[in-house]
């Protein structure tokens, strides 16, 4: 069992913020669990939908129900004339992660969450759209494609790369993307699913709370880090290149982006998962250069500075062996982290106060306005 990190000083690290039912984030210094279950047990023999039931229901489904959430998913897929209008004319250039903020919100204006009463359906329309309203949008943007969103895909991982690629993929990478989803798919109280429960805490509605999540999960030091750590391995020509240019990067004290925890000590449990798929994709390709050059940063890392892969760092490899563009890694976060952030929205909606904590004040001591005149 690895050691707990010891967690204190700035960045709210170590205070108890509240009180969850739905995960446990290195408890004994390594582990994961949603609603009891090893993350690692869940990825090996779930599918997303079965964890996103688990996570925001409940339990994990039986057959029948399994079946009866899939096929209610599948039938919320359709992308409504106004979103599709206000997809079309985001340009080429935004960044995807503000198209799933502008997507998540737009919804929210013609499909409003009139009551929490409707809160499962809010979510549940969330899951089933997100994969298509992205994928709309970049195929229109950079392809001029017009995609049809409700594919035959039977699944969430599946429909994801179905309306990236025009085309049902293989099972080799509808596999991958179904344990990606699972091992992003609910963290406890990370910065972005802390964002949905301040705004949950005020009352507000489904939509506004994850439009805010998204905000928060796009930046390079949360699910942005996914996206950083491609572009860092994409510049490394071969192991021994990667381990020179970290070197230097370690000696300008730069940040390493895919590496360290906040709250893991030693490792995190979903690296091995996804890094176990990194390495399948890499001999499928018959190219495993890329996940050489990712292997030699992990241990470059560890040797150097004691820091571990996070879930993001082999993400970037197996993201780039299915023909993901680098831009669309987080938005795939996005698709997954909904379930962790619409649970924690209605937990915290169950057992509400509204969370305002308080500042240590350090600037100047009172003082009397003086008149314009005289400043
Ligand atoms: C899967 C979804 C996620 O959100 S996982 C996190 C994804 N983010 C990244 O990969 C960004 C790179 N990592 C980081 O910036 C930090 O490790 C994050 C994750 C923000 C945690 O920060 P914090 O809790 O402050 O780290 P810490 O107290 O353990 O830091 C101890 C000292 O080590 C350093 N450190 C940490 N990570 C890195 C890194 N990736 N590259 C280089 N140095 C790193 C810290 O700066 C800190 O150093 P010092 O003690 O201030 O000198
Ligand atoms: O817990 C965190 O701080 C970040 C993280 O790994 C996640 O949200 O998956």
């Amino acid at each position: 069992m690895a050691n707990a990190k010891e967690l204190s000083g700035a960045g709210l690290r170590g205070q108890i913020a509240g009180k969850t039912a739905l995960s446990t984030v290195g408890k004994t210094g390594s582990g994961l669990t949603y609603r009891g279950y090893d993350v690692k047990d869940l990825a090996a023999h779930c599918e997303f939908e079965e964890v996103a039931h688990l996570i925001l229901k409940g339990e994990l489904p039986n057959q029948a129900e399994l079946a009866a959430y899939k096929q209610r998913l599948k039938a919320m897929r359709n992308l409504p004339q106004a979103l599709k209008e206000v997809l079309e004319r985001i340009p080429a250039s935004a960044h995807p992660m503000d198209v799933m903020r502008t997507g998540c919100s737009m919804l929210g204006n013609i499909e409003t969450e009139q009551s929490f009463a409707q809160q499962h359906d809010a979510t549940d329309r969330l899951l089933a759209i997100f994969p298509g309203l992205i994928n709309y949008w970049y195929n229109f943007s950079h392809n001029g494609k017009r995609i049809e969103v409700e594919t035959a895909a039977d699944s969430i991982a599946e429909q994801f790369l179905w309306t990236l690629h025009g085309e049902k993929p293989t099972q080799l990478h509808t596999d991958v993307m179904n344990a990606s989803l699972i091992l992003y798919a609910e963290h406890e109280f990370n910065a972005s699913t802390f964002t949905a429960r301040v705004c949950a805490s005020t009352l507000s509605d489904m939509h506004s709370c994850i439009t805010g999540a998204i905000g928060s999960l796009r930046g390079p030091l949360h699910g942005g880090a996914n996206e950083a750590a491609m572009e860092l391995i994409e510049k490394m020509d071969n192991p021994d290149d990667a381990e020179a240019k970290l070197l230097g990067m370690l000696e300008r004290k730069e940040k390493i982006m895919g590496f360290g925890h906040a709250i893991y000590a030693e490792s995190d449990p979903r690296n091995a998962v996804i890094k176990e798929w990194s390495e399948k994709l890499a001999k499928a390709n018959g190219d495993t250069s890329l996940y050489d050059i990712s292997v030699r940063c992990e241990s470059v890392m560890w040797r150097e500075k004691k820091l571990f892969c996070n879930a993001d760092f082999f993400h970037a490899s197996a993201y780039n062996y299915m023909g993901i563009p680098t831009k669309l890694f987080t938005p795939i976060f996005v698709c997954s982290r909904l379930t962790g952030w619409a649970a924690h929205v209605m937990e915290q909606r169950a057992d509400n106060r509204i969370i305002r904590p308080s500042a240590e004040y350090t600037g100047v001591e009172p003082r009397s306005v003086k008149p314009i005149a005289q400043r």
